[in-house]
């Protein structure tokens, strides 16, 4: 910003502190921030470089000043030393049929995989010294996530001591339940709040506030799929992996099987398309992984997904007005 005058840099400021003070109010309150975090930070910004050019002009209403019991809404960031890859989807048994004769022309044979259901929450990193939870922290862009470990110590099924004293980090899925967004839903309702779209968006917004008190009054879950580095463990397949996380005091997703080759894919995918709704948590398909750690990294990553997974996406569920309409008309 060019450098103002102080009469222009007080006019700017009389406009920029009112506007901040309702997003964050906006962001805090109403758990729906009205701009994007780094829409607030650059005007936040702009305050600061005024502030400093005109110290004097400082008011104790100013943004700068509400320091302590309201951090900024950002949060630290985390790099993820092991990237969070992403996930090739297919949409057909077509496709999956094509995945698996990639498989076995890579390996030169049938392979087991283990299918697991793809939970509909968000990804979650959690890292153990001696055995104690030090951080949990969100995707972000794969690389880079959010510090959110004082919420994730309020998620009742994340264990914050394991039975033994390992240093490892694990990762899942976070979600809210269908029961605990109804619930959450008709209170915000009640309290003439926005309420959440989705049990997706409502477990984001829930682990991403920067009040951990706000987290703890929601009940967030997780199922944890994955162990990103086996040290000291004799885990050899992907099936392993989840029964140590199971053993381990993790929460684990149980409709987990091994199949030899696509044989009980078919079955599986067509058995969890539908009983999905009656599910209290929201499903977006199946995923597919070779259930080999060996075979897993002989066949290895490219830049952005393993070679040896698969996600098979479901159509997306049936809207909520059109079951609504059908109970009405009944
Ligand atoms: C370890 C791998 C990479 C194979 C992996 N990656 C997953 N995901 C990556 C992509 N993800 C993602 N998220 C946001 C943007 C892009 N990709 C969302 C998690 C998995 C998600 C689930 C689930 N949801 O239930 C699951 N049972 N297994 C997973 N396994």
């Amino acid at each position: 910003m060019a450098d103002l005058t102080k009469e222009q840099a007080e006019q700017e400021l009389e406009k920029i502190r009112p506007q901040l003070n309702e997003w964050r109010d906006a962001y805090y309150t109403k758990d729906a921030p009205k701009v994007e975090d780094n829409v607030y930070d650059k005007l936040y910004n702009q305050l600061l470089a005024l502030e400093q050019q005109y110290p004097e002009l400082v008011t104790p209403d100013s943004p700068s000043q509400q320091v302590g019991d309201v951090t900024l809404p950002d949060f630290n960031k985390v790099t993820h030393d092991i990237p969070m890859l992403s996930m090739g989807d297919v949409f057909s048994e077509a496709e999956l049929a094509e995945f698996n004769e990639r498989i076995e022309k890579n390996v030169g044979h049938e392979v087991d995989y283990n299918v697991e259901l793809k939970i509909d929450g968000l990804s979650l990193s959690l890292i153990y010294e001696n055995g104690i939870l030090v951080q949990g922290s969100t995707r972000g862009n794969g690389t880079i996530g959010e510090n959110v470990t004082e919420n994730v110590k309020t998620i009742k099924d994340i264990p914050q001591k394991l039975s033994k004293p390992l240093s490892f980090e694990v990762r899942g899925e976070c979600f809210m339940s269908k029961k605990e967004f109804l619930r959450l839903n008709q209170e915000r309702e009640n309290e003439g709040q926005q309420v959440f779209a989705n049990p997706r968006n409502a477990a984001a917004g829930s682990l991403r506030q920067l009040d951990p008190k706000i987290t703890a009054s929601r009940k967030l879950d997780t199922f944890m799929y994955t162990i990103v580095t086996f040290d000291g463990l004799n885990v050899t397949t992907q099936h392993e992996a989840l029964e140590t996380l199971q053993e381990l005091g993790f929460n684990v997703n149980p409709t987990a099987q091994v199949t030899t080759g696509l044989k009980g894919v078919k079955d599986f995918i067509e058995h969890y398309g539908e009983v999905r709704d009656n599910l209290d948590y929201g499903i977006d398909g199946v995923v597919l992984k070779v259930d080999d750690l060996v075979l897993q990294a002989q066949l290895g990553n490219t830049v952005k997904v393993p070679r040896w997974e698969i996600a098979y996406k479901f159509p997306p569920e049936q809207a909520e007005s059109v079951v609504r309409e059908i109970t009405w008309t009944i």
